[in-house]
């Protein structure tokens, strides 16, 4: 089993290049945030922008506008429900589903529409409602490079395997049988990319409270979006989002995740440097 470095971040997260524009750091959608979880849309699609993503929309509830316009002007919106969805998939890189979504019809719908949209070139990262309902509608994975971001409970949907027979080799078996990279999220995350297993030692106990994980997905987007090969990008996300978690706890007794977001540009432009 491999560890998750600074070193391994700071590999891939260097000085941008001069000759650029916001189409050269990726296009990101974000499809999530119901009436009931719109805080996770706005997390995850802060979260892609403060960590250095070119473009961000949001696929949501309409009823989430005037919150995400205030909180984050550099978003773009649009109705999940609406066929805007389907021209918003195909104009973005990578694309997240998943933060806030719900389980409940309409959201199945949502999710069966961005599976149906998104193509083989296309990063899709899925989390939160959409692990749980994959798992119980047993949908067909779609043809992209898939990127599942699992909690305990997520991955005992997805996998099978009850929470106390979690272990590192029976999560490893289950996910070879999943397309794509599993990161599966604990107090001891662990990646699971085809052979190689990786541990994250980094974060702690200050990042137990919700939107944590919906932070982890734009990192993770922002990523894809900026960074080759995808596999190290992933790795230096996950890394990335607990070691600022970390940096908040030294003086905060919780990292919020709002914290955790507005700390990324300055721990990124260090990290580039370093
Ligand atoms: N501000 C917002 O808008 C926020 C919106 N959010 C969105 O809400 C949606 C639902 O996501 P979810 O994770 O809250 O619910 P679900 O998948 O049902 O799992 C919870 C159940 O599993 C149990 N449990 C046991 N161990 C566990 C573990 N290690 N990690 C986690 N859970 C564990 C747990 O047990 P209990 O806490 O009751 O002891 C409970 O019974 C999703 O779309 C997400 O993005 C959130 O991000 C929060 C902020
Ligand atoms: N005790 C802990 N130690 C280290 N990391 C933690 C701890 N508790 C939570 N985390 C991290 O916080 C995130 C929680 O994700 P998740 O449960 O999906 O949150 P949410 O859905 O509320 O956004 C994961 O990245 C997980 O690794
Ligand atoms: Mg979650």
């Amino acid at each position: 089993m491999k560890q998750l470095t600074e070193q391994l971040a700071q590999a891939i997260v260097r000085p941008r290049q001069r000759n650029t524009y916001k189409g050269s750091f990726g296009k990101i959608l974000i499809v999530g945030g119901n009436a009931q979880f719109g805080g996770a849309a706005i997390m995850s699609a802060s979260a892609a922008v403060y960590a250095g993503a070119g473009l961000v929309s949001v696929a949501t509830d309409p009823v989430n506008r005037s919150a995400l316009h205030a909180r984050l002007p550099e978003a773009m919106i649009l109705n999940a429900a609406s066929s805007a969805l389907e021209t918003a998939i195909r104009q973005a890189t990578v694309i997240v589903v998943g933060p806030g979504l719900g389980t409940d019809n309409a959201a199945l719908a949502i999710l069966k529409r961005v599976f149906a949209a998104v193509e083989q070139t296309q990063v899709l990262i899925i989390d939160g409602s959409a692990i749980t309902l994959v798992a119980a509608h047993h949908l067909d994975y779609p043809n992209a490079q898939l990127i599942w971001t699992p909690h305990q409970v997520e991955w005992q949907r997805l996998s099978g395997l009850a929470l106390p027979d979690q272990t590192v080799t029976a999560s490893q078996q289950a996910a070879r049988r999943i397309p794509g990279i599993v990161v599966a999220k604990s107090s001891q995350t662990h990646v699971f990319v085809g052979d190689d297993v990786y541990e994250n030692m980094a974060g702690g106990p200050a990042m137990a409270t919700g939107g944590s994980g919906d932070t982890l997905t734009g990192i993770i987007a922002a990523f894809a979006g900026q960074f080759q090969p995808l596999k190290q990008a992933v790795l230096a996300a996950v890394f990335v989002h607990s070691h600022v978690a970390d940096i908040v706890a030294m003086n905060s007794y919780v990292a919020l995740p709002t914290m955790v977001i507005r700390e990324l540009p300055a721990y990124l432009k260090q990290l580039s440097e370093s």
